[in-house]
């Protein structure tokens, strides 16, 4: 769960209270409220002297505990709404924080198998609904989308702030629906992507030859930071037309990691440190806001660079602060996520041979020894297959939103990770089988409600196209050009899988592996494969389209090569009709 995406029936809704009705829901009757357990430890050293309270102490005491008493008489006089889903007994005044723990997804899944498949739990005296099932997200995140899109806010945001934001959007108004056009338009749209295309390989081109580089020899790879880097760059790129992080810079992408993962973590604590959260986010505008004034005082177009996603907001009267918040949160949205989903692929990849070798076997057939690109995607089912298994057991993020009176304000989510482990859904369901994808049309675009690793409805996220790609051709380059090994040859099947409960779901031990280059072919050899490849994927192709006209960009694209390459096939192998 990604406490960050938590979904709220708040205000901006018709103000009513939200009823839905789930009893297909097949939330169980047999509700079994486990005992509280916790022991109250007590000590009383023998030397403690026990001091008599003067009436001076009595005072300060009763000053002390007055906000408790307070506390305990508004708990009393404030009961928990009545038709709730059932759930674990709250505590007083703490409700069932230490019930859930520092793994909530997996106590709460557990209370969703003791209670239902619809359960509310109390966070203090905020109350929380959680669906785990895909007819619990159907209500949630399409029946009810419209009065569950407001976004519960964690209280680290800067109030005065909330107005302007994209994620934080308590409630999807005007300011909302253009940031969210904007962003369509300008960064995620299909045209914008393949725009993007040539950025995206030549940064993973770069990753891979620093991976591959003397320096790196035998030496230990943290997938997380190199791939972070990579994507930190891609997007500050697209934003600012600037790389910010140097990938032989050890430790930089480590550090603005930790402090995009710390200011995440500063948004899940119950009562966030506000003056904390500010830090940090000051620290992240310290890297662009230079290139801000630049443009600024710039005059005239500079022709040497090409156009950004500044230059849109600047045309679009953005302020600072607009222009500031608007691309901490696409780099908090975005670069986490798909990192986190990046490093459990390869970590699972690594620990199941038969995934491995089977995803090898694809890339060295479709891709050969030609340097990987992203029209080679479309061409590789198993790496797609593979993703997508990923993003079933390790969502990066839970997702957000009942049959029950749900009073205003509460949060509502649903707990996406047990629905990709739910065993009544998936066969054998926590193993790591992409073969489950081969055969299927499931996706992850916010229509099938058994997966939903980027969320539905209204407050879908926005950075799909982006993400999948990237997430695509990194994994493909780390996994076509390197064998990789575990430290101390220690056994892949022993690799530790636990997770870390944040905004994302990460690992909770970095995956660091040793990269081995694959045996190199000679230049003529690879040459000869190269040709030879293509001219079995020409062949397919045109196979596929006999007695249809075909089209040079298609055949260019099937291909994974250029116009050029494709016209000098075509003509090769149907010299007189490629002259018509
Ligand atoms: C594998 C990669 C990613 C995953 C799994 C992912 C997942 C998610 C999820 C689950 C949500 C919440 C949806 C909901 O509340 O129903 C979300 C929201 C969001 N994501 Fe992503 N995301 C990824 C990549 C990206 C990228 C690359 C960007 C942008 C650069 C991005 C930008 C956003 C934004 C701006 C929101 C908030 C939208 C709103 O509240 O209206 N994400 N993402």
């Amino acid at each position: 769960m990604s406490p960050s995406f938590m979904r709220s029936l708040g205000h901006g809704n018709d103000g009513s209270d939200c009823g839905i009705d789930g009893s297909h829901d097949g939330i169980s009757d047999k509700i079994v409220l486990p005992e509280p357990n916790f022991k109250c430890a007590i000590t009383h050293p023998n030397n403690l002297r026990i001091i008599p309270l003067k009436v001076m102490d009595m005072n300060i005491l009763f000053l002390l505990l007055l906000p408790l008493f307070l506390l305990i008489f508004k708990h009393l006089t404030n009961p928990s709404p009545k038709n709730l889903p059932p759930g674990p007994r709250p505590w007083p005044i703490i409700g069932n924080i230490l019930q859930i723990g520092r793994k909530p997804h997996i106590s709460i899944t557990h209370f969703a198998n003791l209670h239902g498949l619809l359960i509310s739990l109390k966070l203090g005296s905020q109350l929380l609904v959680v669906g785990s099932s895909p007819a619990a997200a159907t209500e949630i995140l399409k029946t009810h989308d419209r009065q569950l899109s407001a976004r519960y806010t964690p209280k680290v945001t800067i109030p005065s702030l909330r107005p302007l934001s994209l994620v934080w959007a308590g409630e999807c108004n005007e300011h909302w629906k253009s940031l969210r056009s904007l962003c369509r338009t300008e960064l995620f749209s299909v045209k914008a992507i393949e725009l993007q295309a040539g950025l995206r390989e030549r940064k993973v081109g770069e990753m891979v030859e620093f991976v591959g580089s003397k320096e790196k020899e035998g030496k230990g790879v943290k997938i997380g930071e190199v791939v972070f880097a990579t994507v930190f760059n891609i997007l500050g790129n697209i934003c600012f037309s600037k790389y910010f992080i140097e990938l032989k810079d050890e430790g930089v992408a480590g550090g603005l990691k930790g402090v995009i993962w710390k200011m995440m973590e500063l948004g899940t604590t119950p009562n966030g440190l506000r003056k904390k959260a500010m830090e940090y986010q000051e620290e992240v505008y310290r890297m662009w806001e230079v290139i801000i004034t630049e443009r600024k005082e710039s005059e005239g177009v500079d022709a040497s660079r090409q156009h950004d996603f500044l230059d849109v907001m600047l045309s679009c009267q953005f302020s600072d602060m607009q222009i500031n918040l608007l691309i901490l949160e696409l780099f908090i949205a975005g670069t986490d996520t798909t990192t986190s989903t990046i490093e459990w692929a390869m970590a699972e990849v690594v620990k199941n041979k038969e995934a491995m070798e089977k995803l090898r076997e694809e890339l060295g057939k479709e891709i050969g020894a030609e340097s990987i690109n992203e029209s080679h995607m479309s061409q590789l089912p198993y790496l797609h297959a593979c993703v997508k298994e990923t993003l079933r057991l390790h969502p990066p993020a839970f997702s957000a939103s009942s049959s029950y009176t749900i009073p205003q304000n509460t949060q509502v989510i649903v707990n996406v990770w047990a629905i990709g482990r739910d065993p009544t859904i998936w066969e054998d369901p926590l193993s790591f089988k992409p073969k489950l994808f081969l055969d299927s049309k499931l996706d992850f675009r916010g229509q099938d409600f058994e997966l939903l690793p980027f969320g539905a409805g209204r407050r879908m996220c926005p950075g799909l196209p982006l993400g999948i790609k990237q997430v695509h051709l990194i994994l493909a380059s780390l996994v076509h050009r390197f064998e990789w090994l575990l430290p101390n040859n220690e056994d892949p099947l022993r690799l530790d899988m636990n997770e870390k409960f944040g905004i994302t779901l990460q690992k909770e031990q970095p995956l660091l592996l040793i990269p081995k280059q694959k045996p190199t072919v000679s230049q003529p050899m690879q040459m000869e494969s190269q040709v030879k490849m293509r001219e079995t994927k020409m062949l397919r192709y045109l196979g596929s389209k006999a007695g249809q006209m075909v089209n040079i960009k298609e055949t260019s694209h099937a291909i994974g090569k250029g116009k050029a390459a494709a016209t000098s096939f075509l003509e090769d192998f149907f010299p007189e009709e490629a002259q018509s």
